[in-house]
């Protein structure tokens, strides 16, 4: 070959190089351009704004929901270990962001309260709450601003659970004396406690009511606890009509109306005991209503319903009211009580502790008083690192955003729904030293408190949408608590049967009731009576 040939051979290979490339990058260019649209990730956005969170692929339609597990909570866990602290899940067509981090719960509850203080509604609680009308499951809105305000100042105010001292006192020592007509046989320790919680409950709402006229049914407080465990049943199953609005007309798995019916049991209920006190009340006189001195919940509400400024409250708010107080206010306790007997009677060292702390400070000559409370550090301590390991309510109560803003750097949309996983916080290794044992002494001597300050430890939520109910639950908490494991020593019924599974719901439960055996721990019997 000449030179030139060389020369030309080179300049054609050039040539032909330069087209090679160019069909080369022409070619690349279309596969990276099919790959970016197939694999990019689905969580980008175009117009500039962050990402959606990532999450794992879900199918069309269904989303995710053929994927989840009946224990959300734990589910939930392996996700985030895959996808990060918050991660998104499509289900149906719904969106939803789990967030399991104190530092990004913080953004939610804290720093953007406002914009996440709006709840997630469900068919379920919307048909419970008539329509959202109570606090609970209503928005942040004048309706619920106004009911919080007269829930907190009025019945959680320290004035009045300092009026209402003798409602508890009376029923937490029926408590006592139910257990000691069970003394060396199987109790369930629940099923009493929640009795005892709804006895309460309904006293501090219509006391007087019960003397004058109003509902006397004996089994009041039963027919209650049947309604109120029902209603937490049906609010455990996964709906439908959730996932796709669209088909909520169709009420598919009949939870609307399962829900509804109970709703009505409860409503007829409420709607005779504020019909009997606003006749009761137009029959007295005025002054005969000064007399009266203390004030039930009812007649507190019947004043702002004839409230002559601002926007007096409707009967139906009323109820709404009612209604959130008895099924929020009973399942909770008695479950949390459920759970710490569980370890109490689990470790006989935790149980001599309680025992050793109440002889000192109560007496073994005393019944236990309310005022006891404030010394009985190591039982308080009990109590903060049951609900550490079970929040009652473990993903909280879900909110959703009024517009749309960002969390950890993603885009979270307006109206999705947010899940803060308190559950999985409270029992991450990165925050707590060996998370999966109860260790009461965790607590001792530490500024914990129920109050949401910390994110790493918030069982009654945090910000605008904490416990309303917090007050009350710390008191009944600890006085039942403390009655019990004054009054009684306590064993397992079948002592191999001892366990903690937990059933996920929007209650952590145990998944076998706590069945033990009572014995006399005080020699006067008097105590007991
Ligand atoms: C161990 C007992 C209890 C626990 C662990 C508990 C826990 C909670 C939690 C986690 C929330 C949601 C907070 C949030 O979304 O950030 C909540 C809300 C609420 N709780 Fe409790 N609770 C208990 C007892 C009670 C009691 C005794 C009452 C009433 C008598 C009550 C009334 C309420 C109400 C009305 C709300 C709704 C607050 C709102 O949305 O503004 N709770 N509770």
């Amino acid at each position: 070959m000449t030179q030139q040939n060389i020369h030309a051979s080179g300049l054609s290979d050039v040539g032909n190089n330069n087209a090679l490339t160019l069909l080369l990058v022409t070619i690349s260019s279309l596969i990276l351009a099919i790959l970016w649209y197939k694999f990019k990730p689905s969580n980008s956005s175009s117009n500039g704004a962050p990402p959606l969170p990532p999450g794992p692929r879900s199918l069309p339609i269904v989303g995710y929901i053929p994927f989840l597990s009946s224990s959300l909570h734990t589910q939930f866990v392996s996700i985030a270990q895959t996808y990060g602290p918050i991660f998104k899940l499509k289900l149906g067509s719904k969106l939803y962001i789990v967030i399991s981090n104190p530092e990004l719960s913080k953004e939610v509850v804290r720093d953007q309260d406002d914009i996440f203080s709006n709840r997630d509604q469900s068919v379920a609680g919307l048909t419970l709450t008539y329509d959202g009308q109570d606090i609970v499951i209503s928005n942040n809105n004048p309706n619920w601003r106004k009911l919080r305000k007269i829930f907190v100042h009025e019945i959680q105010s320290h004035k009045n659970l300092e009026a209402t001292i003798s409602f508890r006192r009376d029923e937490v020592r029926n408590c006592v004396k139910t257990i000691f007509g069970k003394i060396g046989t199987a109790t369930n320790v629940r099923e009493i406690v929640f009795s005892t919680e709804t006895n309460i409950l309904i006293r501090t709402i219509w006391e007087t009511s019960l003397d004058k006229g109003g509902v006397k049914d004996q089994n009041l407080g039963a027919k209650i606890d049947m309604v109120a465990t029902n209603i937490v049943k049906i609010f455990a199953r996964p709906n439908l009509s959730d996932f796709f609005p669209f088909l909520a007309r169709f009420d598919l798995q009949h939870v609307e109306r399962d829900m509804q019916m109970q709703h009505d049991k409860m409503d007829e209920l409420f709607t005779t005991i504020i019909e009997d006190r606003i006749q009761y009340n137009l029959k007295k006189s005025k002054d005969e209503g000064k007399n009266d001195g203390k004030k039930d919940f009812i007649e507190i509400l019947l004043e702002y319903k004839d409230e002559k400024d601002g926007k007096p409250l409707s009967i139906t708010q009323m109820k709404a009211l009612l209604m959130d107080l008895m099924i929020a206010g009973t399942e909770t306790t008695a479950t949390t009580v459920e759970w710490a007997m569980t370890h109490i009677i689990g470790d006989r060292n935790i149980m001599n502790k309680i025992q050793e702390e109440l002889a000192e400070v109560v007496g073994l000559e005393n019944k236990v008083e309310e005022s006891h409370a404030p010394k009985l550090k190591y039982l308080e301590a009990t109590i903060k690192e049951t609900l550490r390991m079970y929040p009652i309510v473990p993903f909280l109560i879900p909110r959703s955003p009024s517009k749309t803003c960002t969390v950890g750097g993603y885009t979270i949309p307006k109206g999705c729904t947010i899940i803060l996983n308190v559950w999985s916080i409270q029992r991450d290794p990165h925050y707590w030293e060996n998370p999966l044992e109860f260790r009461p002494e965790r607590f001792l001597n530490t500024s914990w408190d129920f109050k949401g300050t910390n994110l790493v430890y918030f069982p009654f939520g945090s910000g605008r949408r904490i416990c309303a109910g917090l007050p009350m639950a710390e008191k009944m908490l600890m006085y039942i608590l403390a009655s019990l494991l004054h009054s009684f020593d306590w064993r397992l019924a079948k002592p191999e049967e001892h366990n903690i599974k937990e059933v996920f719901g929007i209650a952590i439960k145990k998944k076998t009731p706590l069945i033990c055996i009572p014995s006399q721990r005080l020699s006067d019997k008097s105590l007991y009576m």
